[in-house]
């Protein structure tokens, strides 16, 4: 099916998001009037480009408040719809979208909405055009597709069909199902677009904070199953109002774009099992679900702080690489790798982690689908090869075969590592990674991972903290083998910009007998302040005993109907931290009650002591 995307979803001007369209693989645009009206070139000149460029222009949109107004009015709109219908006629556009009346209908008298339309659709019969007739879920008498629905069928006119935009639909909770009885040829358009869960005025939410489809909480597959059961054959558009997307470079918006659509063509192909719907949309490698973390690179001008820390978490230097500048410390099945290659004047961060997929071949066949930049990784004689893409962060996303009896193949490429010693190992692997995105590609980050490893997204959260407001998103494999944890941070140019750190967090069996292995090796973990733990006591009655154990070795703990939860935290270095969990039972979650007390933390021993 052709691809499309209205001109709204991007920032720039009408020019550079053509070619951006273009470059990344649109087949076509909605071109959005606004955009138009601003442009220097004129309709001859953007048609040219659209040429040039093999960009087709599937629609013209908005046209407003049109049905339902005073008899007087109608002569008056039906003379803005002539000029708008011989515009699109310069632009070689055959379509515009009109949006359901807004402010000035005045009646919801249906036979006058009817015989309105017919005049419009009677009218682009000269032009040689047609209208698709939107339902806006604020329209003032027609906010419903189903209403929408009803009024062209009354109309029943060639020029006049239904545009079928998911947020109107699902953000009214409508159910999408009665789409499939709309005979194909009437359905003229389709826009796509999801959208977070709020509880907003309903065109606020619309015009501000709209997604791309798989970022938000509507069911997209479902709904486009539904357009494609009935035979709906036109352009799939994305039609995508968000603040932030506005403002975010436009050929990398017009990927990322791109890439929902891939991703919602795919799983909407497994919904149509069965159905001769199915081969009308394209369909990926099937995802290649990781089940654990491989390892972890930390690259820094000088690893040595991090050694350090390493070393009092009970970690073994497992020896160098025998070709790059390259340390492994081991502890359980949690690997950690230390890279000072290019890093000058850099701190710690986490550049690259690799995942344990069942079939690396085929993991990365789908992130080449889903149009994920490769890293380029030289192989030397004798090495382990490793596929790698990029995720929006620049942080490298390694695809790894999963090690047989615990141990990965590319182990053997590091030597003169210590020797084993008695001691009982307490980390058993990594338990999650924090990584922190900028806004702009926070949800670009989701949908990267969701599409490319199929991670769920379990929860999404905001935390409190000295600095602003701290969103974060949960997203876990199946098995949860890989949790992600994804956080964005206050704008940059807020107080304290790029200060939001990343961590590691490593499983334990015994988070407290790790913690006084730590202190008695020189670990000095984030302090807790006294207050939390008298907070603890109120909400959890815990005995004086337990809550001194907790409150002597700066643990943090929480408990739900699951199990319990029990953990600490090391300094940060650079802009790295790490992190020791102890999961009682079944307790899946992170400690999110004790999130806001771990940024204060952080923040009093960073920022602040700078300050003092
Ligand atoms: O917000 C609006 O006005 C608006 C305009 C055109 C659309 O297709 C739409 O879905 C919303
Ligand atoms: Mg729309």
């Amino acid at each position: 099916m052709r691809r499309s995307t209205a001109t709204v979803s991007l920032s720039g001007d009408l020019i550079s998001k053509m070619k951006a369209c273009a470059e990344v693989g649109f087949d076509g645009i909605e071109l959005f009037e606004p955009d138009l009206v601003v442009a220097e070139e004129s309709p001859a000149e953007v048609r040219a480009l659209a040429d040039r460029l093999g960009l087709r222009l599937e629609l013209y949109q908005p046209f407003r408040d049109f049905e339902g107004v005073a008899e007087a009015d109608l002569e008056a709109s039906l003379r803005r719809a002539a000029a708008k219908f011989a515009l699109m006629n310069s632009l070689g556009i055959d379509t515009l979208l009109l949006c359901s009346n807004v402010a000035t209908a005045v009646t919801d008298d249906r036979a006058t909405a009817v015989r309105q339309l017919s005049r419009l659709a009677d009218l682009a019969e000269k032009f040689d055009v047609r209208v698709a007739y939107e339902a806006l879920a604020w329209g003032r008498y027609i906010s419903d597709y189903r209403d929408a629905w009803e009024v062209v069928q009354a109309v029943d006119h060639p020029r006049l069909g239904i545009c079928l935009d998911s947020f109107h639909i699902l953000s009214r909770g409508h159910d999408p199902a009665a789409i499939e009885a709309i005979p194909a040829e009437k359905i003229f358009f389709v826009q796509l677009a999801d959208a977070p869960a709020m509880s907003l005025d309903v065109l606020s939410w619309s015009r501000h904070f709209r997604l791309f489809p798989g970022e938000g909480a509507f069911d997209l597959p479902a709904f486009l199953a539904h357009v494609l059961r009935g035979g709906y054959d036109g352009p799939l558009s994305l039609e995508v109002f968000n603040d932030v997307f506005r403002r975010t470079d436009t050929v990398r918006t017009a990927a990322h774009s791109l890439r929902s659509l891939i991703w919602l063509e795919d799983a909407t192909y497994g919904l149509l099992a069965g159905d001769v719907a199915q081969s009308r949309v394209s369909h990926l490698s099937a995802a290649s679900e990781p089940t654990g973390v491989n390892f972890v690179e930390i690259r820094a001008e000088s690893t040595d702080p991090v050694e350090s820390t390493l070393l009092q978490l009970g970690f073994r230097f497992r020896g160098h690489h025998r070709s790059k500048p390259v340390r492994l410390w081991t502890q359980g099945a949690a690997r950690v790798i230390l890279n000072e290659q290019g890093s000058r004047d850099r701190a710690p961060w986490i550049a690259a982690l690799g995942l344990d997929v069942p079939d690396p071949t085929r993991a990365v066949e789908r992130a080449r689908e889903l149009m994920a930049p490769e890293v380029f990784r030289r192989n030397q004689a004798g090495e382990q090869p490793l596929e790698a893409v990029t995720a929006p962060d620049g942080s490298e996303i390694f695809l790894c075969p999963a090690p047989k009896d615990a141990t990965p193949a590319w182990l053997v490429e590091f030597e003169n590592g210590s020797e084993p010693t008695d001691d009982i190992e307490l980390v058993t692997r990594v338990d999650h990674v924090n990584l922190v995105h900028p806004r702009s590609s926070f949800d670009e980050a989701t949908l990267f991972y969701s599409g490319l490893l199929a991670l769920d997204i379990t929860t999404s959260t905001e935390v409190a903290s000295p600095i602003g407001l701290v969103q974060s998103r949960v997203m876990s494999s199946r098995q949860n083998g890989v949790r992600l944890v994804l956080n964005v941070g206050p704008d940059a140019g807020g107080l304290a910009a790029g200060v939001l750190p990343q961590h590691v967090a490593f499983a334990t069996t015994d988070v407290a007998a790790l913690a006084r292995q730590a202190r008695e090796r020189g670990l000095d973990p984030l302090p807790i302040p006294t207050n939390y733990y008298d907070d603890l006591a109120a909400r959890f009655g815990l005995a004086d005993e337990v809550l001194e154990g907790l409150r002597s070795l700066d643990l943090l703990y929480d408990r739900d109907e699951k199990g319990e939860f029990l953990h600490f935290y090391t300094r940060t270095i650079g802009s790295v931290f790490f992190e020791a969990v102890e999961r009682r039972l079944s307790y899946d979650g992170f400690g999110a009650p004790n999130a806001p007390v771990r940024l204060a933390a952080q923040h009093r021993s960073t920022v602040a002591g700078r300050l003092r």
